[in-house]
């Protein structure tokens, strides 16, 4: 179904070419689609849309309390994110500097996002294949558990600022508390952290802590599940079931939909391989899920309206500016998007919603 939707618009993207940016760049990212929109339906489906295959598994209407998948960018949304992940001339991507304190962090304007986690969850490796269309910027992966051990910021372009950070629970820096809490705590451009949990084990006491941490200090935090090239399908099943639920339930500044992902699943390594023998990772949307988590970290970061085809979770920021222009929340979204036109859409918001929105009642 997602992949036949996928192949009817193929065309369409294919004709976007200046649109998406300019010369090679845009170029380089079709070629990337073309790839995939060869695939067999089946793995094709799998790749850019894998929590409607676990949907699959579902009597029709058994689980409308699900939020398995609001988020459902589309392939011109795909092609327009993994540019800001092209590295070239006019676009730069690269390692700007460590800091093991707040106060040595660089003092930038341009909005950050960071990777949180267990040490060993696959913090680096994400970011690492976030950053396989700009293979000189190096990003250390190891297998042993606490290798990072500073905040690590990477330039991507002039549009946001990555952060790798150093995992906690095992073998975490004797510093962690004073480096990571500190910085989730007083960061001020920090606009979305991306808490990864390992699929395999599910949410573990550590990342309790840490959900505990994005929730007191008011962050706007998305659950990303790592892995998922280990599990089987029914224990990844489980697992999506398990957290999917607790972030129902249990958190208030969660994004209500998971991103499972998989920077080294073995079934897309051919792919990769094939276009750029000499990388090991597959290029950010070439792994499971890229679909969504590719424009999710350029829409967080969007302050202009993407008008009436804006995604959900941009209706979501505009919620998130509702909130706070009553008032109800902290300053979650205290940037220069308040001052774009978002207010002026706030009626139309607020109707959606209060029909759409799970939590919507609880901010009225
Ligand atoms: N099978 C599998 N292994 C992965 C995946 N992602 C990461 N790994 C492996 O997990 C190990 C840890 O990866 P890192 O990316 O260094 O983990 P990290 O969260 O940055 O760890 P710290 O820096 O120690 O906090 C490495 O051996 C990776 O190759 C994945 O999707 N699938
Ligand atoms: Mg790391």
């Amino acid at each position: 179904m997602a992949a036949h939707r996928l192949r009817q618009s193929v065309g369409r993207l294919f004709a976007m070419g200046p649109e998406l940016g300019s010369g090679r760049r845009a170029f380089s990212a079709f070629q990337a689609f073309t790839e995939v929109l060869r695939l067999p339906s089946k793995q094709l489906t799998k790749l850019v849309f894998p929590l409607e295959e676990l949907h699959e598994h579902f009597v029709p209407g058994s689980r409308p309390d699900l939020h398995l998948n609001i988020f459902h960018p589309s392939l011109e949304d795909i092609a327009r994110a993994e540019s800001f992940f092209t590295a070239s001339a006019r676009n730069r991507i690269e390692y700007l500097t460590s800091a093991v304190r707040l106060d040595h962090a660089p003092d930038l304007h341009r909005p950050e996002v960071c990777f949180i986690g267990r040490s060993n969850v696959g913090k680096s490796s994400l970011i690492k294949a976030l950053f396989s269309l700009a293979p000189e910027v190096e990003v250390r992966v190891s297998k042993k558990p606490g290798h990072t051990k500073k905040l690590n910021f990477y330039k991507v372009g002039k549009y946001f600022t990555l952060v790798d950070m150093p995992g906690y629970g095992y073998r975490a820096p004797e510093d962690f508390v004073d480096m990571v809490e500190t910085y989730l705590k007083e960061r001020k451009n920090l606009m979305r952290t991306f808490l990864l949990v390992d699929s395999v084990v599910g949410i573990q006491k550590a990342d309790n802590i840490a959900i505990e941490m994005c929730e007191e200090f008011a962050l706007p935090y998305v659950m990303v599940l790592t892995k998922i090239d280990k599990p089987s399908k029914g224990h990844l099943l489980k697992q999506v079931l398990q957290i999917q639920k607790f972030v129902d339930t249990k958190t208030q500044g969660c994004f209500p939909q998971l991103f499972p992902v998989s920077p080294l699943g073995s079934s897309v390594h051919g792919i990769s391989q094939a276009r750029r023998p000499e990388w090991p990772f597959p290029s950010p949307w070439i792994f499971p899920n890229h679909g969504s988590i590719l424009p999710l970290l350029h829409w967080q970061v969007d302050s202009q309206p993407l008008g009436h085809q804006g995604s959900p979770f941009n209706l979501h920021i505009r919620i998130k500016l509702h909130i706070i222009k009553y008032g109800s929340k902290s300053n979650w979204w205290e940037t220069k998007s308040l001052k774009s036109p978002f207010p002026l859409m706030l009626d139309y918001h607020s109707l959606f919603f209060i029909t759409s929105s799970r939590k919507g009642h609880k901010c009225y």
